[in-house]
């Protein structure tokens, strides 16, 4: 049976800080053994790509999405962090990979629109992510066609940094627009996520926060996740 990929986003919890897994930042030798020890606690896995351009380095391909939608049951947030040149091609192959979720840079301008158009023609959830550089109404002409808004806390491709001091009120703005939309849209907070930034994440209005070090480090998962999921709801 096809999986129903936009009633499973849609299922997601309002009430709560949702869980999104960054798998990058899983044991890559022992990936199998990190998904069942998440299964129960995530509410998302996120996969980033980058095709060394666009973003530097080269991270994940459709055929390790399509392994790992074999083994769980929890929705595929793929973020594709490549340029307008390959966004179209790069969604198709993740369509077929098993994606429930696939998110495009803004900056991709109409390549980006065409690919979302791509996922819903699909069944495929989509999503618009921005750079930390880009200003935030940049994204407001892909609102309409997405589930999820998603803004980087720190420099894109990178792993490991302190998030930058203007991410909170980016995520304020974000969501003020977000507010206008008639749709449910999910703002995310990808990058940058700790025990102190959490917090002020969740005020400015995230509502899932992209984990890597912060739960793949930390040997009481449980309780960090029961943590997450104490945040205050949002106001
Ligand atoms: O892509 C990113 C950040 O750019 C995240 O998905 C990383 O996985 C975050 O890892 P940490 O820096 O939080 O360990």
């Amino acid at each position: 049976m096809t999986p129903d990929h936009l009633a499973a986003i849609a299922r997601l919890p309002g009430h709560r800080l949702l869980a999104e897994f960054s798998l990058w930042s899983a044991d890559l030798a022992n990936m199998q053994r990190d998904l069942e020890r998440i299964e129960p606690l995530a509410d998302l896995h996120h996969i980033d790509v980058a095709d060394g351009r666009f973003a530097p380095g080269y991270l994940f391909f459709p055929d390790l999405v399509a392994r790992i939608a074999q083994l769980t049951a929890v929705p595929i947030h793929v973020h594709l962090m490549v340029g307008a040149d390959v966004v179209e091609d790069q969604t198709r192959q993740f369509i077929d990979a098993g994606a429930s979720l696939i998110s495009v840079h803004a900056e991709t301008g109409e390549a980006g629109l065409r690919a979302l158009a791509l996922a819903q023609a699909a069944g495929v959830a989509g999503g618009v992510v921005l750079r930390l550089e880009t200003p935030v109404e940049v994204a407001a002409p892909f609102l309409p066609q997405v589930q999820m808004f998603t803004l980087l806390g720190t420099r894109i491709g990178v792993k490991g940094q302190s998030l930058a001091p203007e991410a909170a009120d980016r995520l304020a703005e974000a969501r003020a627009l977000i507010a206008a939309m008639p749709q449910r849209i999910i703002l995310a907070a990808d990058g940058g996520i700790r025990q102190e930034t959490v917090p002020l994440l969740r005020r400015a209005g995230a509502e899932t926060v992209v984990l890597g070090s912060l739960a793949f480090g930390d040997p009481d998962l449980a309780a960090c996740i029961g943590w997450l999921h104490g945040m205050e709801p949002l106001a």
